[in-house]
């Protein structure tokens, strides 16, 4: 029989995201988030390319994106309430990380790979932040795909992309379960 860490599947078995209207202060300390972040970046990565990196949002940077989404929806054509919701996610957060999706040519690897690898990441962020206690929900919004938001907010390149906002923080209350996909329906077993 191969070694087992039933604690690291019974993790993987029953972890959950936390909603980030949930969190609150306190934070991860930078320390603590090193640590996550170094969790995170230690993703399968074809041709060792880290077509991806990192932005840590504190307070104040989030303060000055939530600003940002009015103009960026009201470009839009975003009613009221999808204005007011984006920039909620923003306004009432503590600390989100970017995941930047940054692909570099490469005459082996696929673009499509390394935005594989730029998910990986951020599912491994989100688990590790789990996994050290934190709450932690990966969104994204519309304005996360917004240019003029993610080039002047982030200060982000033309060819590089927002994978996931990595909401990170003290949770509040622990969200019932939600249904599960049904591994039969979902997997062929090819036997020849
Ligand atoms: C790429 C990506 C973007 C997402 N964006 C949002 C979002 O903007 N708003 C939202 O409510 N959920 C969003 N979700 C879903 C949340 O992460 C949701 O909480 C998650 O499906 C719960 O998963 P879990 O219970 O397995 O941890 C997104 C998920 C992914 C993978």
């Amino acid at each position: 029989m191969p070694d087992s860490n039933p604690q690291a599947l019974e993790f993987l078995l029953t972890r959950r995201s936390r909603p980030a209207k949930t969190l609150r202060a306190p934070v991860p300390g930078r320390e603590t988030l090193r640590t996550i972040l170094t969790a995170a970046a230690r993703t399968p990565d074809h041709g060792k390319l880290e077509p991806w990196r990192f932005i840590v949002l504190e307070k104040a940077a989030l303060a000055r994106l939530a600003d940002l989404v009015e103009p960026c929806g009201t470009r839009l054509g975003k009613s009221v309430e999808d204005i007011e919701k984006a920039r909620g996610q923003y306004a009432n957060a503590d600390l989100v990380v970017a995941v930047v999706a940054a692909p570099v040519d490469s005459p082996k690897v696929p673009q499509v790979e390394q935005l594989y690898s730029a998910g990986a990441v951020c599912l491994s962020l989100l688990n590790a932040a789990l996994a050290s206690g934190w709450g932690a929900n990966w969104l994204s919004g519309w304005a996360s795909h917004d240019r003029t938001f993610v080039e002047t907010g982030l200060g982000l390149q033309a060819h590089e992309t927002v994978a996931g906002m990595m909401h990170i923080g003290t949770e509040t209350s622990a969200p019932p379960e939600r249904p599960r996909p049904d591994i039969d329906a979902i997997t062929s077993w090819v036997e020849n």
